[in-house]
């Protein structure tokens, strides 16, 4: 156990919409507690650009490809027995992104139904343990529309800003409802990665939530 309070094999995961800071304060996080990190890979991701420029055509290969991902950190975390920030959960891949596309007509019913049951199927497995926390990040969108200005990943900057809109507007009512672990929301503008005080301050939270669940 740790100052914190938080267990040497916990999970922490970091949720949020694109662009928000889930990685930077996963790899901010980690560092502080000792912790291993689960990124996304972006850059190793052969549908992601393809699916920027064709939302139709690559959804459901996409959406195979991240959940193939999200298994496979999920059997590494278990198989090391915890210990982890992760970057996005395996919630938001279902909950926001694919019923998003489902239900603007950019993946089609069969596909989504697929997508659903291979998603239910993996989840009724042991390596599905739910995070201890979710920390869920959350700030205004022109300040998150900024970051991702800045991030610079061109296949996101030239997506029409409705797009972001309309996620924005899904991860609000979708944190509202989510109950499949505890909660800490926390507000962009509250925090500093660099600052060390700042991190603890979190971490001391997130071990609070742990000690009363
Ligand atoms: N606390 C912060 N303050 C200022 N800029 C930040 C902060 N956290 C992240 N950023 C910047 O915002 C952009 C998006 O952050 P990132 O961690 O990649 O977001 P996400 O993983 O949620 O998509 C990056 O350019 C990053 O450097
Ligand atoms: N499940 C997903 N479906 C579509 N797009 C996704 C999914 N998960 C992540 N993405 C995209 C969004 C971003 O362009 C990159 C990385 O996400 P980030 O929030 O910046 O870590 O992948």
């Amino acid at each position: 156990m740790n100052q914190y309070h938080i267990p040497e094999n916990a999970i922490i995961t970091v949720a949020g919409t694109v662009g928000v800071g889930k990685s930077t304060l996963t790899a901010a996080l980690a560092d502080r507690l000792g912790f291993k990190t689960s990124l996304e890979q972006v850059e190793h991701n052969p549908y992601l650009e393809k699916f920027y420029h064709d939302f139709e055509r690559w959804s459901f290969h996409l959406q195979i490809f991240f959940l193939a991902e999200r298994f496979k950190e999920q059997k590494r975390i278990f198989e090391l027995g915890g210990g982890f920030v992760q970057d996005r959960s395996i919630y938001e891949d279902t909950g926001i992104f694919a019923k998003m596309h489902a239900d603007q007509g950019t993946m089609s019913e069969t596909d989504f139904e697929t997508y659903t049951s291979l998603f239910k199927a993996m989840v009724m497995t042991p390596y599905f343990p739910h995070p201890d926390v979710l920390i869920y990040l959350e700030g205004s969108l022109p300040s998150i529309l900024n970051r991702i200005k800045e991030r610079g990943r061109e296949m996101e900057i030239q997506t029409d800003v409705s797009y972001w809109e309309r996620m924005y507007e899904r991860y609000s009512a979708w944190i509202h409802e989510f109950d499949a672990c505890p909660v800490l929301r926390l507000n962009i503008d509250d925090y500093d990665v660099h600052d060390p005080e700042s991190m603890s301050g979190i971490l001391m939270k997130v071990g609070e939530i742990i000690r009363r669940s």
